[in-house]
């Protein structure tokens, strides 16, 4: 029998949430402030770019199980779960804020009229989930019973549909062994491995798999910084590592640096956690620093070979922080450009799916355009920041046509050497030795 569930936030988390579990046959309404997106939603349309996304949520629209408002007395009614999938952004000092999230329990507190189960999808500080039902209990405006479940969220974005029905599992950690029941119910029809523990390693487990995820591209990174040194190629390393099966293949992608909306916040935030508690987490700190320094390795590549890039005009091929998303939170497109017209250059950018979120981000004075091809016409350099089909189809002749001088630096080695080497164009890239370099291209 499907349940009455609330869901308050509807970003990448909340909305999908929302969506799969009313797939699965619950009866669910979102929550959101932003009226805007509310307006989109009831009208069928996700407000944000996640492939297979729209189908699902018009089909159960249609099927009368999803509904969005930015009500909470409305949203919570006859509910008896309230997911929270608001954000937990970076506080300037590397903290999570949990100002969303306190306005959501006062939310819940003040207009839920029957006994409600809170569950925290967002990802937030072990302890939060004890803080969240002291302060859902002290501003309950009925008396209900409330309980509160940990049930951290794994999904990536631009597969996040996917994630939802086929996650490697759905972690359960619930105040109460009623309310762990409650969830283990909810989500049965997902038919995933479910893992139930307390509620506060259910909060550690959400840091630690994102930290141990970006440690571990964090490494490859710096094995292939040191090859790019010692004239390896890291993809062999790469794929020979990942052959041993204590290593694993997936996530040992080099490239210019991690970023999206999570693994800099968390990894931040969970070198934050272990200091308030009088710990040193100086492996982590590591990770986190060598990733801020891995995201300008390109355009340090570009100063050693062009000199000064004061007047070149420098083409960004991509924004997002990774493909298949219009989420430009923590893009390496950000300090790349900032960098650039720090030296003097002139940057145009192109992404495929994030021209409109990008200027939001992007530091004032990059000049978009929209397709790769006007990016490139005339360009002195190009920097493939993201590594969309769109890019990885591009033939190698568009460089050697559209660019002042066929210069390229790939932070995601989106191109086989082989390729490359069938043409005129001067390639830079992660831990691979350059191709054409001895051919240097003239730069004006
Ligand atoms: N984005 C991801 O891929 C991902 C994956 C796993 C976990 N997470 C975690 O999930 C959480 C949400 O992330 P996101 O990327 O979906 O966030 P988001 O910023 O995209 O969306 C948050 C939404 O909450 C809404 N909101 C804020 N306060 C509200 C309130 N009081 N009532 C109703 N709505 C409110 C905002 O308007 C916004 O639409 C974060 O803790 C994040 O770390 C994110
Ligand atoms: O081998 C790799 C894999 C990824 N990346 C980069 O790492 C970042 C994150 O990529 P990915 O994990 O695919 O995207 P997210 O959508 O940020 O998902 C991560 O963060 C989410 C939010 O917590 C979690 O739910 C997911 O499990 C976790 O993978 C991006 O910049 C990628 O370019 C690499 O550089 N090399």
């Amino acid at each position: 029998m499907g349940k009455n569930i609330a869901v308050v936030g509807t970003g990448y988390v909340g909305l999908v949430t929302g969506v799969a579990l009313s797939e699965i046959g619950h009866n669910v309404t979102c929550i959101d402030i932003d009226e805007k997106k509310v307006a989109r939603m009831q009208q069928g349309e996700s407000p944000i770019y996640e492939p297979g996304l729209d189908e699902i949520m018009k089909r159960s629209i249609e099927a009368g199980r999803l509904h969005f408002t930015t009500k909470h007395e409305e949203g919570f009614q006859g509910k008896e779960i309230a997911y929270i999938a608001v954000g937990t952004p970076e506080k300037e000092d590397g903290t999570a804020d949990l100002r969303f999230i306190e306005a959501v329990a006062k939310d819940i507190a003040q207009n839920v009229k029957q006994d409600i189960t809170v569950v925290t999808k967002s990802t937030v500080p072990v302890g939060t989930n004890d803080y969240v039902l002291k302060l859902v209990k002290e501003n309950l405006a009925e008396d209900v019973s409330v309980d509160v479940v940990s049930n951290p969220e794994f999904l990536r974005e631009g597969s996040a549909v996917y994630d939802a029905f086929n996650g490697d599992r759905i972690v359960i950690g619930a105040s109460s062994v009623h309310a762990g029941d409650l969830l283990e119910e909810v989500n049965k029809p997902f038919g995933l491995p479910i893992f139930r523990t307390d509620v506060r390693s259910a909060e550690m487990i959400k840091y630690a798999a994102n930290a141990f995820l970006a440690t571990k591209i964090g490494f490859i990174n710096e094995v292939a910084n040191l090859c790019d040194r010692l004239e390896a190629n890291v993809e062999d390393v790469a794929a020979g590592m990942g052959m041993d099966g204590r290593i694993g293949a997936q996530f040992l992608r080099p490239g210019h640096g991690y970023g999206g909306s999570c693994f800099p916040k968390d990894t931040s935030a969970l070198v934050k956690l272990a200091d308030a508690v009088g710990y040193e987490f100086d492996l982590l700190q590591a990770v986190v620093d060598g990733n801020k320094r891995q995201k300008l390795i390109m355009v340090d590549k570009a100063k050693e070979v062009i000199g000064s890039l004061k007047g070149k005009k420098i083409a960004l091929l991509g924004l997002a922080f990774k493909p298949n998303t219009d989420d430009m939170r923590e893009s390496p497109a950000i300090d790349i450009s900032r960098e650039l017209l720090l030296s003097g250059a002139e940057v145009t950018g192109y992404d495929p799916i994030a021209m409109e979120n990008a200027p939001h981000f992007m530091p004032e004075g990059v000049d978009y355009v929209p397709s790769a091809e006007e990016a490139l016409q005339g360009a002195d350099a190009a920097i493939l920041v993201t590594d969309w089909d769109e890019f990885k189809n591009l033939d190698m002749s568009v460089y050697e046509n559209l660019m002042a001088a066929p210069l390229l630096f790939d932070g995601r080695n989106t191109y086989s050497r082989d390729v490359v080497a069938t043409s005129n164009v001067e390639y830079y890239s992660v831990g691979r030795k350059p191709v054409n370099s001895e051919k240097k291209v003239e730069v004006r």
